[in-house]
């Protein structure tokens, strides 16, 4: 299947879910931008196979507008933007505003400014789509992550309100996951817990992650939803 001329922006994606997807939309014959905080290895893989790479840190909005303007100076038009880049940070006494701040930014203020200044990229293809990455943790609140979650239940809030505002030209969704992948030094008891948390109690992987993208971009009929990839996480 060829994809758009257009080029897909995944933000975050030199790594784990970002980066499996933007070569499976490489594998298509999507043209994919990525943006990237750290240099990873990954990254010199993307460029092999064409795709742009920009830097980005959103931990503040200096920084978030700083990519903007970088973007625009490569692209005019965009066929969807994937808000993947997240940092998973649990607050310690003593740095909570600046955690709390931190996700909001990362996982808010981004999205929300990337969205409003690429509205008329986004208008210059057709069919256009925006896809916020959040976390299916959101449904029941994390005692042990609060910012982080907080941020993220803002993000799936940002899909009803961009949905409502961009259509019928651009769709805006969500997708909601679980554990899809674990952690370098993730021990076998932590898995082992994580794993009893959903009915069907396995690591998929980031394919699934692809999948429900992949069904996002290409189904005309779909706004303002989140998908929840969560191998039945509410079951349990
Ligand atoms: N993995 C999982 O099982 C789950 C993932 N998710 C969500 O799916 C998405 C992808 O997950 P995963 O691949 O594990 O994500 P990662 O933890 O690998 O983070 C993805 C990228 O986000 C980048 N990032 C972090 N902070 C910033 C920042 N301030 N500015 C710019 N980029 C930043 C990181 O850059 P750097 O390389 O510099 O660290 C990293 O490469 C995330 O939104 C995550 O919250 C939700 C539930 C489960
Ligand atoms: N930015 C990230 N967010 C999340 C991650 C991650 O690795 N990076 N992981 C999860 C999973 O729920 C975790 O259990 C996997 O070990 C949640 N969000």
């Amino acid at each position: 299947m060829s994809g758009s001329a257009a080029p897909i922006l995944l933000t975050g994606a030199s790594q784990r879910l970002g980066l499996h997807c933007a070569l499976r939309l490489l594998e298509s014959g999507q043209a994919v931008i990525v943006s990237y905080r750290s240099e990873r290895p990954g990254l010199e893989l993307l460029r092999e196979r064409g795709a742009l790479t920009l830097p980005a840190d959103f931990a503040s909005e200096a920084g978030i507008l700083a990519f903007i303007e970088t973007l625009k100076s490569h692209t005019d038009s965009l066929r969807a933007i994937v808000h993947n880049a997240s940092d998973w940070l649990t607050e310690t006494p003593g740095n909570e505003a600046a955690v709390f701040q931190q996700m909001v930014n990362v996982h808010m203020l981004a999205p929300y400014l990337i969205n409003l200044h690429c509205e008329p990229l986004l208008r210059r293809s057709t069919p256009a789509d925006i896809i916020h990455i959040s976390d299916d943790v959101v449904r029941a609140g994390s005692a042990k992550r609060p910012a982080y979650c907080a941020s993220k239940a803002g993000l799936d809030n940002l899909t009803l309100s961009f949905a409502a505002r961009f259509a019928p030209a651009i769709k805006v969704n969500g997708i909601a996951p679980a554990l899809i992948q674990f952690n370098e030094g993730d021990d076998p008891a932590y898995r082992a817990k994580r794993l009893a948390e959903s009915a069907l109690g396995i690591e998929p992987g980031a394919e699934v992650i692809y999948q429900s993208l992949r069904y996002l971009l290409d189904n005309p009929y779909v706004t303002g939803t989140t998908l929840a990839v969560n191998g039945g996480r509410h079951l349990v």
